[in-house]
């Protein structure tokens, strides 16, 4: 039986990282707005930009907070951000919808979003991802990993250097591998399920292009930023 322990360095860069990833969350809460009240398919087109803007803002902060991160070559910094910016929004959606919910509530959040002015198409590819995020019952230490797991993907267009951003993802992997076994010592194919998800999210991604200019809105406006990180207009 393998005896894992985590050592005092891979504690504090999980402390580091845990904390960087709940200071740095979007500041007011889109789903409470969501369960608040029914929004038109253009206000609800609306809240998204404005929500996935300021998560692009405040990923950039979390990333700064990576340790190794800010010591890879500048321009490979960019291209990993810009490559990780819609998968690190939809799985930071599906962090949101997974969270504990009094009884009905997820089920009302469920229907508000589909109802929300997304294509029929998408709706289904994206449920399905959000469920089986839920069914992981990740803990906050799971969900920051592996959204810097998802950031440090090596093979992202323009990286030069991918063997440096190997090196930061492998020390983040190690250590995500040995909090899932100490974690869950009866799920020994855990870990393995959570870096399955991480190739569903990026197929999922693949359609955000897709997705938001197919929205039944009459007005796709993007802001500067978005068009940026999203590939559209
Ligand atoms: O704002 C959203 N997500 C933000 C993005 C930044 C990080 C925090 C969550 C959207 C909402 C959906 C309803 C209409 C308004 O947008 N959203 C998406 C979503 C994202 C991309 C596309 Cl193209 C389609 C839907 N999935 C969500 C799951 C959820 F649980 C909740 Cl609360 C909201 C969610």
């Amino acid at each position: 039986k393998e005896k894992v322990e985590i050592t005092k360095e891979q504690r504090t860069l999980m402390k580091v990282i845990v904390d960087a990833y709940s200071t740095h969350q979007i500041p007011q809460d889109v789903a409470k707005k969501l369960l608040q009240e029914q929004y038109s398919a253009d206000e609800n087109f609306l809240l998204l930009t404005e929500m996935a803007t300021s998560q692009v803002q405040v990923l950039v902060e979390f990333t700064k907070n990576i340790p190794g991160f800010l010591s890879l070559d500048r321009e490979d910094q960019i291209a990993l951000l810009k490559g990780s910016a819609v998968e690190a929004m939809f799985l930071r959606s599906a962090q949101v919808f997974s969270r504990k919910m009094p009884s009905g509530q997820t089920e009302v959040l469920e229907e508000r979003i589909r109802k929300s002015g997304i294509s029929e198409e998408f709706i289904i590819p994206m449920f399905n991802f959000y469920k089986s995020i839920v069914s992981l019952h990740m803990v906050q230490e799971e969900q920051a990993l592996l959204t810097t797991i998802t950031i440090l993907t090596p093979d992202r267009p323009y990286v030069k250097d991918q063997q440096a951003v190997e090196r930061i993802q492998e020390t983040m992997l190690e250590l995500l591998r040995k909090l899932c076994v100490l974690q869950r010592p009866q799920e020994p194919q855990y870990f393995a399920r959570l870096l399955g998800r991480l190739t569903e999210l990026r197929t999922l991604s693949h359609y955000h292009a897709e997705m938001l200019t197919s929205w039944r809105t009459n007005d796709h406006k993007f802001t500067p930023l978005l068009c940026e990180i999203w590939d559209v207009q």
